[in-house]
């Protein structure tokens, strides 16, 4: 008979983080140098609102978005992250992004957050919820606020955004983009059971409006990113990011730059017929864990299979 297995995770909490831990991620001066593919005015005349505008992911998109000549709005809880975004992209760019501190998970917030972008630039077209994130824990260990706080954040914040922004093109007659960062849940998530919960309830949901909402000419996509070097990996211990990069076959690591150019390509008029749709970015880490029959190629080897 098996022992009852005694494994428990040392918890680790935001206030834990050593700040002097290598760097995570594009910095400013990476994000500065990034190339794109697209062309200068792709964005020209456009109105992006990206939620979590102040690190990360959010903040490399609009920078991109407003290089592509977007008018551009944040939003995050931290005001100081946020006017970290609005001072680069006046030193890149020379616009003006609209920075609005918002906690997603307030509908009254989210409501009026809208309302400030619609008076603001005179409407919108494409609202990325790119706000959220987890802590890192086994679930049978989860706090009642912990499971609370990953629902409220990822599903319910997210929910109120789409549904604000959509009454906005509704009662305004305007087609209406939103992009939903989810996260790689097709095998699950262990130890990120909350997040693969709410992501995979966001994902439906996403499904769900794209046939909905196309009669208001509403489009609703989401990116499933896998590991995404940012900021945001100040949560998890060195001992799992060393590993990280091992769960997919190109045994990398993927950056904000890449996300926010798939989200500027579903911000752009190429994208115009894509609806319901997941786009996994993920180095193809859901298809990874191969048994191998014929015998494991010399490249895989050295970390073994995943
Ligand atoms: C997986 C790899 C790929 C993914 C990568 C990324 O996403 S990278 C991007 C990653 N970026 C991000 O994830 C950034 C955004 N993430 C966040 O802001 C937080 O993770 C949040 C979503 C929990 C909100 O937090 P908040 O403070 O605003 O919320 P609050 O005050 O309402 O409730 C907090 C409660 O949550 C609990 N709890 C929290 N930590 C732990 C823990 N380590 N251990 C255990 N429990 C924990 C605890 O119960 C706490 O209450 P307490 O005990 O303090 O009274
Ligand atoms: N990096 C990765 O490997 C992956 C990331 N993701 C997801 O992608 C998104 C971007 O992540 P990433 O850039 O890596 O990480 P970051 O932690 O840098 O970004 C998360 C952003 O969300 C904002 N945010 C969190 N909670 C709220 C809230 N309640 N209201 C408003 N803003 C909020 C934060 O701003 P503030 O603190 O100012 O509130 C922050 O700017 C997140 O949803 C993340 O979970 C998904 C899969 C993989």
């Amino acid at each position: 008979m098996n022992a009852t297995p005694t494994h428990k995770p040392k918890i680790f909490r935001p206030e834990d983080v050593d700040y002097e831990r290598p760097k995570r991620g594009l910095d400013e001066d990476d994000l500065r140098k990034q190339p794109t593919i697209y062309r200068d005015d792709m964005l020209a005349g456009k109105t992006i609102l990206i939620t979590g505008g102040g690190s990360g992911m959010g903040k490399a998109t609009a920078l991109l978005a407003a290089r592509l000549g977007a008018q551009v709005a944040i939003c995050g809880r931290d005001e100081e992250k946020l006017q970290t975004t609005v001072k680069l992209v006046k030193e890149e760019v020379g616009s003006d992004v609209l920075s609005v501190g918002t906690n997603i998970r307030d509908a009254d917030a989210v409501e009026a957050l809208i309302g400030k972008v619609h008076d603001h630039f005179g409407g919108l077209d494409t609202l990325v919820n790119n706000a959220g994130g987890q802590f890192p824990q086994d679930a049978i260990d989860f706090s009642r606020k912990g499971w609370l706080a990953v629902i409220d954040t990822n599903l319910n914040g997210t929910w109120w955004m789409m549904q604000e922004a959509a009454k906005r093109w509704r009662e305004d007659g305007k087609p209406g983009n939103i992009v939903n960062i989810v996260a790689n849940v097709e095998r699950g998530m262990p130890q990120a059971a909350h997040t693969c919960a709410a992501r995979a309830g966001v994902i439906y949901l996403s499904k769900t409006l794209a046939t909905e909402w196309a009669q208001w000419n509403i489009r609703v996509n989401c990116i499933g990113p896998g590991v995404i070097e940012t900021e945001g990996f100040r949560m998890y211990p060195e001992e799992a990011l060393a590993r990280f990069h091992k769960a997919n076959p190109m045994k990398q690591r993927g950056n904000a730059w890449d996300v926010a150019e798939m989200i500027a390509y579903l911000a752009s008029p190429a994208a115009r017929f894509i609806n319901g749709d997941l786009i996994v970015m993920d180095g193809g880490q859901a298809q990874w864990g191969v048994v191998w029959p014929a015998g494991m190629p010399d490249y895989f080897s050295e970390d073994g299979a995943a």
